[in-house]
């Protein structure tokens, strides 16, 4: 068990530090399905390696950073600008394990809006036009990254997440606004608690991963 830790570290650490290569886990062209953003055609980035652990996360095949490709960021930026959708969002795995300043300021060199979905769980790296800030109980977000963020977005997996997401809120930013989400494997017990959460704390937003419902990328 410490072995395959140490493995998985250390293969974190062989990504350049310069971000000029990254671990490429898939790249789509879809639309947006949660947050501020839901509804609008993005291209999405889903770089691997996370460490964080949830045990309700999707997209779990994303966690060894070592089962993807290293990529040259030219090429992710090349086949990024051949899509019409002027908003590419980087997600993973956790993208602020690695060094996103090179990546991003080549997008946005080429008239590309860069957004990000985070953990929060290192300190931003990047230069963002969007920052989702999805913090997490298994390893909580890095302190600096609070005020970054222009979108709080918590997963509601039980009736105790409410209070937690009330933690969160309290440190980020006057004009961050404020996403409650359903964990998808229980959104039937979920949703209805957080209608009602909303409707009486409405500072508070819903978010759905409406690309689900759609059977979407
Ligand atoms: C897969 S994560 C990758 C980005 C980053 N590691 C993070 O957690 O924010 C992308 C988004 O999906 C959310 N998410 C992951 N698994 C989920 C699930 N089972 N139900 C609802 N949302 C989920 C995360 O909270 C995050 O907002
Ligand atoms: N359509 C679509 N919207 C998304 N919003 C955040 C996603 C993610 O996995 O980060 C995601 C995703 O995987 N697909
Ligand atoms: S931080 Fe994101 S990618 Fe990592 S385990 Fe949690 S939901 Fe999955
Ligand atoms: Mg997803």
């Amino acid at each position: 068990m410490e072995e395959v830790k140490a493995i998985k570290t250390a293969s974190i650490h062989q990504v350049p530090k310069d971000g000029s290569q990254l671990p490429l886990m898939e790249a789509f062209y879809t639309i947006q399905g949660e947050g501020g953003n839901t509804g609008t055609a993005a291209y999405f980035i889903r770089l691997g390696g996370c460490d964080v652990g949830c045990h309700w996360c999707d997209v779990k095949e994303s966690w060894d950073a070592e089962a993807h490709p290293l990529t040259p960021i030219e090429d992710i930026v090349e086949t990024a600008a051949a899509y019409l959708g002027k908003a590419v969002v980087i997600t993973g795995g956790e993208p602020l394990l690695y060094n996103l300043g090179p990546l991003t300021e080549q997008l946005q060199a080429r008239g590309i809006k860069t957004y990000i979905e985070t953990s929060g769980a290192y300190p931003v790296s990047g230069s963002w036009d969007w920052i989702c800030l999805s913090p997490k109980k298994f390893k909580q977000p890095d302190p600096s990254v609070y005020p970054f963020a222009h979108e709080l977005k918590v997963v509601i997996f039980n009736k105790s997440d409410f209070k937690w997401a009330e933690e969160h809120a309290a440190k980020v930013g006057e004009h961050c606004r404020l996403y409650l989400q359903p964990e998808w494997g229980k959104a039937n017990e979920m949703t209805p608690l957080i209608v009602e959460y909303v409707k009486n704390n409405p500072k508070w937003r819903v978010s759905l991963q409406t690309h689900k419902y759609m059977d979407i990328p």
